[in-house]
């Protein structure tokens, strides 16, 4: 997969030259490209920004750096990217839509700054290619470079060979499947008492159906008690099917 993030702060972006995302891109698995949006400004200021059309407080990322930026970036591969924006004002960022991500060969993120980015940007590369509005919460941030580093992290570890042990995400919270609209349960590790506190004996006790079965409440459990929006929709069959796979 190839990532590309036009951004006025590159250096937001070296996360991603560490942990789970920068090892992927040691071992080719990622092609991550970071381009600086000035390169693509003319004036001695580099202006990104300027006011908005109509009053209003702040500033819009002009479109010009943008339109050639981005025909640059689309020049330099091989077919179409998806085109990601990080916005407040976006579809939910969700564990569904991290994995049809995580299936695309090529996405381009653009974080923006200010109040966002002049909306004919979006129109114009809207025509021609799968452009994503994508929201990773309900607040808002002074720009979307944190929302491509959790977007990142989130695809990243679905492609293949990227996250060691292969069933590590299909039993994550919201993971397709039985965890579709389940928050993960409790874990545990040695030593088997620490400070006065033991593990729960079915996870001692080697019988991996009752284990899995203890897994299921706990995560119905946890479900009701932070995301009780989800818990009518999570389905205890589905998760039974995955115990009898076990
Ligand atoms: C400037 O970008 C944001 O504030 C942003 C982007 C994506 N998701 C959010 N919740 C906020």
């Amino acid at each position: 997969m190839r990532l590309d993030v036009i951004t006025i702060f590159p250096e937001y972006l070296e996360p991603l030259n560490v942990s789970l995302v920068g090892k992927a891109r040691a071992r080719g698995q990622l092609d991550v490209r970071l381009h600086d949006l000035r390169e693509w400004t003319h004036d001695k200021h580099h202006t990104v920004d300027d006011t908005p059309y109509g009053g209003g407080p702040g500033m819009v990322m002009k479109p010009d750096p943008w339109g050639e930026a981005l025909d640059t970036v689309l020049a330099s591969g091989e077919g179409e990217p998806v085109l990601v924006v990080p916005t407040p004002s976006g579809v939910p960022f969700t564990q569904q839509l991290a994995v049809e991500l995580s299936a695309k060969p090529w996405l381009v993120f653009t974080p923006a700054r200010y109040e966002g980015i002049d909306r004919r940007v979006i129109e114009e590369y809207g025509d021609r290619l799968d452009v994503r509005e994508v929201s990773i919460g309900d607040y808002v941030l002074a720009g979307g470079e944190a929302p491509v580093l959790v977007m990142v992290e989130a695809i990243a570890r679905l492609l293949p060979g990227v996250l060691g042990n292969a069933a590590s995400h299909q039993d994550d919270s919201f993971a397709p499947g039985a965890m579709a609209d389940l928050l993960e349960g409790p874990v545990y590790t040695k030593p088997p008492e620490w400070r006065g506190r033991t593990i729960p004996d079915v996870l001692l006790s080697g019988h991996h159906g009752k284990i899995a079965r203890w897994r299921r409440d706990e995560a119905f459990r946890r479900t009701d008690r932070n995301r009780p929006d989800l818990i009518e929709r999570a389905d205890p069959a589905a998760f039974d099917k995955k115990d009898r796979d076990i």
